[in-house]
């Protein structure tokens, strides 16, 4: 079993909470004993010293078990929590290891309810092991043991009680493991419903569609309450049945047993111990019925958590090349193609950018646009063809360092909580006040700064959201910036900025000596660029100058014509 891996490391507290459970049982099961001893001996030759004495030693007993039970408990504690964090954080450091074509398969909401709920789960399973598990079979077999010792053919009763206890247990847990599985699938789709309506809040105000999000999440929630009281139903025969069972059994040794007893084959003592240890199997039974249940939940806890684990990123990381020799091609597309889900999104591409030069990206919507820049930074790898930095295959360069030279600014501006200072050194936790405002100069974002008191260390809220679409982007811009990358990617990140700003960010992108990719809808952006990609269902159908395309690409006129009036306003 693959969790062994993780108790392993806890073997030791596991251990010790066991042992000291086992130990509270054993005194557990001498109480009868003691107890037929008071009644036997005590009360039958009236001897008040006698009786005080045991009476001691049950009070002796009574607190020994719940300190030793203090032991356990916190050693089980410990195993749980210690195992639990460890899974979280192994499955915090695979999700970030996750490419993005992992990362559409299972999505934020998921990976949150397996990284929390699921791992709850296990937890609970795990200290339920120490502290139930081991002292269950313990008393059921010390129980048995006993029994035997005082009438052979009374403790046979509870061996057919037992057995027809654990088969119905048995069935029971068959019937209700599917319904936990859909449980745990059923909180996944509850808790992207409720993501989904509160990032998009704002909207769905907007759309007065308030009442339509509250019934789906309504109707959503009563499907899995629905599933939750069918498996409780079920689960709830549990009880009912076990107590039938023991108190029939309970019936069958004291009509039997008081036979016995008229006979002088037993005493009444030894029948209240034969009593005491049925009723001690019941309880034993009721806890391992629960524990099961807690198990049921566990096993499904335990698949989504492995999951997440076993899933490995199909982008490898070779880490053959560590650090940048730059050359004259800079970013090579060899007869790339690329999918989504085996559906075709971009089409033999072909080109190669030279250092330095500044490259426009333009085309419709769903064009592939996006897709394409996120092949440069191996977000995604190419279904087929080969893309080369510096003429060496960007397959080969360690990913870390790829990355670390390559300024991504994507379509959706993304902000941590935090400073203004925080989210820009993001891009280089190194970065000097200088460096930062100069980043924020060129990002248009200064103002940003110098108008607030606490200048960079203004706070950001949860996802920016005291800062406008605009203020965004630009931040966004100058945690690119100052990673002083050797390619620059904008995916039309100027989208939220006005003309003039736009304008005076690219004047000042110009004055930087870097490779630049500029994604935009807007042509007026792209315009001075030193060639222009004209994307169109993710073919190449331009990839020329502004004033070239003009000239002899269709779809590049279409859209120039489609933001040019008449009479040549270009916005500018
Ligand atoms: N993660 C994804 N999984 C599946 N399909 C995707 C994914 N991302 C994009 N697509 C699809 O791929 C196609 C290209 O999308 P892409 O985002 O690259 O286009 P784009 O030109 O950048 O569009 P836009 O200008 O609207 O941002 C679209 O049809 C889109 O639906």
């Amino acid at each position: 079993m693959k969790l062994l891996k993780y108790i392993k490391e806890y073997r030791f507290s596991a251990i010790i909470g066991f042992v000291f459970k086992i130990a509270e049982a054993a005194l557990e099961l001498m109480v009868p004993l003691v107890m037929a001893d008071i009644i036997d001996i005590g009360i039958k030759t009236n001897d008040k010293n006698y009786i005080l004495m045991k009476g001691l030693t049950l009070v002796g007993l009574a607190i020994a078990g719940y300190l030793f039970a203090l032991v356990c408990q916190y050693y089980a504690s410990v195993t749980s929590q210690g195992v639990g964090t460890k899974l979280r954080e192994d499955m915090y450091h695979q999700i970030n290891r996750y490419d993005h074509r992992n990362l559409d398969k299972l999505s934020a909401p998921t990976l949150v309810t397996r990284l929390v709920n699921d791992v709850v789960q296990i937890q609970l399973a795990i200290a339920m092991t120490i502290r139930l598990t081991s002292r269950a079979p313990f008393i059921m077999i010390g129980s048995l043991v006993l029994a035997f010792f005082i009438s052979g053919p009374l403790a046979s009763i509870f061996i057919i009680g037992a057995v027809i206890l654990a088969v119905i247990m048995l069935a029971i847990t068959v019937v209700s493991m599917p319904y936990f599985n859909n449980i745990q699938k059923k909180l996944d789709r509850i808790s992207l419903i409720v993501r989904e309506n509160l990032n998009g809040i704002r909207v769905i105000r907007a759309f007065a569609s308030q009442n339509k999000e509250i019934n789906k999440f309504k109707s959503q929630t009563k499907e899995q309450k629905d599933i939750q009281v069918k498996v409780g139903r079920i689960q709830a025969l549990l009880n009912p049945f076990t107590y039938l069972i023991v108190n029939i059994a309970i019936v069958l040794i004291i009509y039997f047993g008081g036979r016995e007893v008229n006979v002088g084959g037993l005493s009444q003592g030894e029948i209240i111990a034969l009593v005491n240890y049925m009723n001690s199997i019941l309880l034993a039974l009721i806890v391992f019925a629960n524990v099961l249940s807690i198990y049921n939940k566990a096993g499904a806890s335990y698949t989504r958590i492995f999951k997440v684990l076993e899933t490995e990123p199909k982008v490898k990381d070779l880490g053959k090349i560590e650090t940048w020799h730059s050359s004259e091609n800079c970013i090579e597309f060899r007869n790339v193609n690329f999918a989504y889900n085996q559906k075709n999104i971009l089409h033999n591409l072909s080109f190669i950018i030279k250092k330095g030069e500044t490259i426009g990206i333009i085309g419709g919507t769903g064009a592939g646009k996006s897709s394409l820049v996120n092949l440069i930074n191996r977000f995604y790898d190419t279904v087929s063809g080969e893309i080369l930095i510096n003429d060496q295959p960007i397959k080969e360069y360690d990913l870390h360092s790829l990355r670390e030279d390559i300024g991504f600014v994507p379509q959706y501006a993304s902000l941590i909580s935090g400073t203004i200072r925080e989210n820009i050194q993001l891009g280089n936790q190194q970065a000097s006040d200088e460096e930062l405002m100069n980043a924020l100069k060129i990002a248009q974002g200064k103002e940003l700064v110098e108008d607030k008191i606490a200048g960079l260390d203004t706070i950001i809220e949860q996802g920016g959201k005291n800062l406008s679409g605009g203020q965004k982007q630009r931040l966004t811009i100058a945690r690119a910036l100052v990673k002083k990358p050797q390619i620059l990617i904008l995916d039309d990140s100027s989208s939220a900025l006005d003309y003039g700003t736009d304008y005076q960010l690219r004047q000042e992108l110009k004055k930087l000596d870097i490779t630049k990719i500029i994604i935009s809808q807007r042509t007026s952006s792209i315009e001075q660029a030193d060639k222009i990609i004209v994307l169109y269902h993710g073919e190449i159908v331009g990839f020329d100058k502004h004033e070239q395309l003009m000239k002899d690409c269709q779809i590049y006129q279409e859209i120039y014509a489609s933001q040019h009036s008449k009479d040549g306003d270009s916005h500018e």
